[in-house]
């Protein structure tokens, strides 16, 4: 099992960030404000934010920014609701999100908003819990979720509930680990997880641990390092963690890293990926993993860049 490869995670972050022509590069380069939330979210979680060059970062962020308002996932790239959350997530981490023209960013969110409550992820409608979520998290942390019909976009997501308690991404699909994360971070960020059963829904989520201590997104499915943050901070959000075997968790979790190289894989021996390396350290944060910082189930950022946003 052994522990954390910490220092090597760092480096394989930092070694990602400056990559731009390689393969895997290229392919994620659509949704590399995505990657850059992810990598610098672990850096920071493992306490070493400091590392990079805030300046350099936070002008890339804001060169994707689109004149509607809205963030592209690259420089040049149309905007979208899901590039828009990681860039005011950077921004919050780096604690600047006074640089942002709050008013116009809030404005291309409010747009997306449809008439039953529901969101589209851009200009081009497609309507998914994930942007119900991406929305209210938004408008949360710009403090403008006044902008919105939230009685509406609640109903929404209520409509999304399944019988087996969970949630899918429009009404009457079938409930996923990433789609129950969304729907359950979203109530909990509006105040209206008073509407869930949470017993129901914790029967479903705590039946995705597999004998390995890993967790998957459905029944049947393969663990995978990544359902230890949709799985785990829905659960945490439910008040009903206690119903997983956390030490077996954890290492599943570690036994997918690579401690030479760095970085972790969705499962052991599989290749490595920014994307699993922040799951599975955010991951071992809501576990209290020794040596990590905090982070929120809801959120999905640090603790002490919440409490800096909502308590001062
Ligand atoms: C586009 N993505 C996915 O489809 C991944 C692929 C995957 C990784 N492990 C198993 N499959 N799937 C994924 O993110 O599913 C989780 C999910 C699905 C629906 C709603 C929310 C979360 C990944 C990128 C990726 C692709 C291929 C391999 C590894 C990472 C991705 O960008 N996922 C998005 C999921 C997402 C979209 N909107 C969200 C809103 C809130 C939270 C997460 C999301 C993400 O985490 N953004 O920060
Ligand atoms: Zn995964």
């Amino acid at each position: 099992m052994g522990e954390l490869a910490a220092d090597q995670h760092v480096k394989y972050i930092l070694a990602v960030e400056k990559k731009k022509d390689d393969i895997e590069s290229v392919l994620m380069e659509h949704l590399r404000m995505n990657g850059a939330y992810w990598g610098l979210t672990t850096l920071d979680v493992l306490g070493k934010l400091s590392a990079v060059d805030q300046e350099t970062v936070i002008s890339w962020v804001m060169s994707c920014q689109h004149e509607s308002g809205g963030f592209g996932g690259n420089e040049g790239h149309d905007p979208h609701i899901l590039y828009t959350l990681s860039a005011i997530q950077i921004l919050a981490l780096f604690n600047k999100i006074e640089i942002l023209n709050v008013e116009k960013v809030s404005d291309y969110i409010t747009t997306l908003q449809n008439e039953d409550g529901s969101f589209s992820g851009d200009k081009w409608g497609e309507i998914d819990t994930r942007f119900s979520y991406i929305a209210i998290c938004s408008l949360a942390l710009l403090k403008q979720l006044d902008k919105i019909n939230v009685e509406k976009a609640v109903r929404y997501i209520l409509s999304c509930k399944n019988l087996d308690g969970g949630f899918g991404c429009t009404p009457g699909a079938e409930s996923h680990a990433g789609q129950i994360f969304c729907c359950i971070g979203a109530l909990a960020i509006t105040g209206c997880l008073h509407y869930v059963d949470k017993d129901l829904l914790g029967w479903w989520l705590c039946e995705r641990q597999v004998k390995s201590g890993g967790l998957n997104g459905r029944p049947e499915k393969l663990p995978d390092v990544c359902y230890s943050w949709w799985v785990l901070s829905s659960l945490i959000m439910i008040d009903r963690v206690h119903w997983i075997d956390k030490e077996k968790l954890v290492k599943f979790i570690l036994d997918c890293q690579d401690k030479e190289n760095g970085g972790i894989s969705d499962r052991p021996d599989d290749a490595v990926d920014v994307f699993h390396t922040y799951f599975g350290v955010a991951g071992l944060s809501l576990l209290e993993y020794p040596g990590l910082k905090a982070i929120d189930p809801a959120y999905a950022l640090p603790v002490d860049v919440i409490n800096r946003i909502f308590l001062n």
